[in-house]
């Protein structure tokens, strides 16, 4: 099926937890959308614990080039934005970070914000990443955990979400392995329990950034994934049950 993809696509890919793989879900939608021929960019508002941690970075590395993803303020201390500022001394403004990713939403390409840990994770000036998001106006990928424990952390970031206006075009449980009773039945109930789609994203090679789009690629029905996300913008952040097709 030809894949038009409207160029205005902007998404904010938000997980329950640090480490549940905003990352990796975020490079492989990036990568996607620029192997459609999109000029598609991330956007990490605010990247903490760097170095090593730099998100933007292996997004870009993930796409073969720095257009790919830029990123806002770096901090060295690995903790939450506002708390990172406090222990290293700097000064973050809730203004600049919302601004900066203001201008990536509202550049010509596709725009895929990634969020710092999970929801309610102190920024800066008192907001926190669920109010940059509800700010930004754009619909959402949820990612969580596959096993047990992702029913209250899911459920309760749809929720979160929900309460501030933002659809959520998809869960993704990451790492699915489909090993346990509970990762095998975690997709209906969810599904049951916030009406969102769910994906589930298996494990994939992380040998070289380049594996992490590929696999993505393979496991994630990421046109899917992206028609909800335009028909959530499309209807002005609700997402509709029926993706529609991406127009140009
Ligand atoms: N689908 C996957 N297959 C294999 N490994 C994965 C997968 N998803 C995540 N990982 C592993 O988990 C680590 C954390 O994932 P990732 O960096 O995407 O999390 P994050 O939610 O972006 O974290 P942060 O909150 O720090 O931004 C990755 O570096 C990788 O080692
Ligand atoms: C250090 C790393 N970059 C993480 N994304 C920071 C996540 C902060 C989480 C804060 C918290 O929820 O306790
Ligand atoms: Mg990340």
């Amino acid at each position: 099926m030809e894949t038009m993809v409207t160029s205005k696509l902007n998404v904010a890919v938000v997980g329950t937890d640090t480490g549940v793989g905003k990352t990796v879900v975020t490079a492989g939608v990036v990568g996607w959308l620029r192997a459609a021929g999109y000029d598609a960019r991330a956007v990490k508002p605010v990247q903490t614990g760097h170095p090593p941690d730099d998100d933007a970075g292996f997004v870009a590395a993930a796409c073969g080039t720095h257009a790919a993803a830029t990123c806002g303020p770096r901090l060295e201390p690995a903790l939450a934005p506002a708390v990172a500022a406090d222990v290293a001394d700097r000064t973050l403004e809730y203004s600049a970070i919302r601004g900066t990713c203001e201008t990536e939403r509202d550049r010509d390409g596709p725009c895929v914000i990634e969020g710092i840990g999970g929801l309610r994770v102190p920024l800066a000036d008192g907001q926190e990443v669920i109010d940059l998001v509800a700010d930004l106006g754009v619909p959402a990928i949820l990612v969580g955990r596959s096993g047990l424990g992702t029913l209250n952390h899911t459920a309760l970031s749809v929720a979160a979400l929900r309460r501030r206006g933002v659809a959520v075009a998809g869960v993704v449980l990451n790492q699915y392995e489909g090993s346990t009773t509970a990762e095998r039945t975690n997709p209906e109930i969810i599904e049951d329990m916030t009406e969102c789609p769910v994906y589930a994203l298996s494990p994939v090679s992380m040998e070289t950034p380049e594996d992490v789009v590929a696999g993505v690629r393979e496991e994630l029905p990421v046109e899917q994934l992206l028609q909800t996300v335009a028909s959530a913008e499309a209807d002005g952040n609700e997402v509709s049950r029926n993706p529609t097709e991406f127009e140009s």
